[in-house]
């Protein structure tokens, strides 16, 4: 076994133990393997996987998009084709030489990842009434299932509570109530809504650009503090000061957690969900229900605190609009004379719990916090390594203000430059690389080839970024490749695809694309970044490499913040 795939069961080589104790699963995983050859249709190529356990040894625990990607260029639909007339249908018209749609097994559990724009626009977002399930997210909503109980328990993990990640938006499972708390996003983080909370991001790129300027070397902590405090104060109205405000401390540690969980959707925990109940002896030598153990009552706290403030100020007449507010507001007041519309919106947020209330304001920062930040990090990355970009930006953006003030929301329009270098930042790379798991309620049939009910779908933004096809030179950072040919660009497509597909894409990406817009325009007016050197004096360049875990990172790397004027 590879070291790569004994990292995704559980990172330290207990994944026999995982398997032998799972008499019953392997019936299981036997029953859910046959369902891909139920239909007279296959089901899409991939590579041959072993009895039982499938393609588990061969999906790497970093990086499963690169492998995915891979993949798709190496095997045809055609091979995996074994119906005549199909077979004779695919060699005269030779549609698929490589598949876009690759299918791989891990224990069991069928897996379809979707490679392409096309494809996953064809399923995930047309046929939304069959994709837009989740799997369980064992892993993630473990961390709420435990913590004070937890030494009393007699096995693991168990009795799933209704804290955090339970009513998280992005992890729950479709149906009514997935609909219930993902309804007030619709209306709060709207493009016209996000406009509203422009003067927060703005304040908040600028304090980050002084903190930057004070204390240089820890850049990558003040993008990240921008993220944290733009999310709690459109979430919460809650304005984190400093290094020492315990949100930063448990911010941090959250990102830490989701940032270094593994493979999203797919630990020993997601495909083996029959280990949260194993007796805990046992427990303790699975990394990841270990995993879940040591860090769930950070989650907890990060869940449980933002709440309890805002309910504090609601109750003392001194609360500030924010989204948590507004549900507070909306379910312990009575109000009369609404227009219809909000009147049934209003009437969904009374029924909320307070574990619900906790869920939906929870996921804001869950979801937004780490992927924006991961964002920020990707342009500075660029930054040092195109610095031809970086100066004809800071030339556009000083002509825009003539370099006597720092860039404002206003400036957009006049800042077209800004907008491709963002656009070209989440191309590179996406900061969830292979989005959120989607999951099939029914089995389907798409181009001849059988998905499977109850398939983990996935949308693999790295692939359909990186198409060689559709992007020239896909390693390269060019944010011209989306102007017109006519004005010497590269004529290439807007990206689609990091913001996710179908009922489940994200609701955060108004608010998140603005928040990366202004820390581009305010840094680049603001600051040369150069390469860090070695003792030397050589340049140390970021060498493009990248994190695993929910989201994405680059690793970490040096370089110089250094001002360019006194704006
Ligand atoms: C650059 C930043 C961001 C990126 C790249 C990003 C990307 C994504 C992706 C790929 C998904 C999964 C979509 C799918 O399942 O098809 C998602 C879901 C989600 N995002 Fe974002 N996101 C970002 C920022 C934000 C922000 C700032 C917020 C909120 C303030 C947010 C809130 C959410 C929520 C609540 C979901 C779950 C939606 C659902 O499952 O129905 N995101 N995001």
């Amino acid at each position: 076994m590879n070291s790569s795939a004994e990292a995704l069961l559980n990172r330290n080589g207990s994944w026999v133990l995982a398997v032998v104790a799972g008499g019953v699963v392997i019936l299981l995983a036997v029953g859910l393997y046959s369902q891909g050859s139920r239909s007279k249709y296959p089901v899409p190529p991939g590579p041959k996987g072993s009895p039982i356990i499938g393609n588990l040894r061969q999906v790497p625990a970093e990086r499963s998009d690169l492998q995915f990607a891979k993949w798709s260029k190496e095997f045809s639909e055609f091979v995996q084709v074994l119906d005549l007339a199909l077979a004779a249908k695919h060699v005269i018209s030779n549609a698929y030489p490589e598949s876009d749609i690759i299918y791989v097994n891990l224990l069991g559990q069928p897996v379809i990842v979707l490679n392409s724009v096309k494809s996953a626009v064809d399923l995930l977002d047309k046929k939304g009434a069959i994709y837009s399930d989740r799997p369980r997210f064992v892993l993630l909503e473990a961390y709420c299932n435990t913590c004070p109980s937890f030494k009393n328990q007699k096995s693991l993990l168990i009795s799933i509570s209704s804290l955090g990640f339970k009513n998280n938006v992005a992890l729950i499972r479709d149906g009514a109530q997935f609909r219930k708390l993902r309804k007030p996003y619709g209306s709060f983080l709207s493009a016209r809504s996000s406009l509203g909370y422009r003067d927060a991001q703005l304040k908040h790129a600028r304090e980050m650009a002084d903190e930057i300027e004070k204390c240089p070397e820890k850049w990558q902590s003040y993008l990240s503090r921008f993220a944290t405090r733009v999310i709690f104060s459109v979430a919460f109205a809650i304005d984190v000061v400093d290094e020492d405000d315990p949100y930063f401390k448990l911010a941090d540690k959250m990102g830490w957690i989701v940032g270094n969980m593994g493979n999203n959707g797919i630990t020993i925990l997601d495909i083996a969900p029959w280990v949260e109940h194993i007796p805990r002896w046992v427990g303790k030598f699975i990394p990841s229900v270990k995993y879940v153990h040591d860090h769930t009552p950070a989650i907890e706290e990060l869940h449980q605190r933002p709440f309890d403030a805002v309910m504090r100020s609601f109750k003392a007449g001194t609360m500030e609009p924010s989204f948590l507010g507004r549900l507070i507001e909306a379910r312990e007041t009575h109000d009369a004379g609404e227009e219809e519309e909000e009147e049934e919106e209003e009437d969904d947020i009374k029924s909320f719990t307070d574990g619900e209330l906790r869920g939906t304001g929870g996921s804001l920062y869950s979801a937004g916090q780490e992927t924006t930040y991961s964002a920020e990090t990707i342009f500075v990355m660029a930054m040092v390594l195109t610095p031809d970009v970086q100066i004809r930006a800071q030339k556009e953006i000083d002509a825009a203000t003539r370099g006597i003030r720092l860039p404002t929301f206003s400036d957009w329009k006049t800042l077209p430059i800004v907008e491709r270098i963002v656009y070209e930042t989440l191309r590179l790379h996406p900061p969830l690389p292979n989005g959120v798991p989607h999951k099939t309620l029914k089995e389907d049939v798409y181009r001849d080839m059988y998905i499977p009910k109850g398939s983990m779908v996935i949308a693999n933004a790295w692939a359909m970024l990186h198409d060689p096809d559709i992007y020239k030179d896909p390693f390269k950072f060019n944010p011209d490749r989306f102007l017109p040919v006519s004005e010497s660009g590269g004529g290439e497509p807007i990206p689609v695809g990091h913001f996710g597909f179908g009922r489940r894409v994200c609701p955060g990406q108004y608010l998140a694309f603005a928040s990366v817009w202004i820390v581009v325009a305010t840094i680049l007016a603001k600051f040369n970044i150069t390469p860090a050197k070695d003792k030397d004096g050589e340049d140390i360049m970021p060498k493009m490499e990248f994190s695993t875990g929910i989201t994405s990172h680059p690793v970490p790397f040096p370089c110089n913040f250094t001002p360019r004027n006194c704006l």
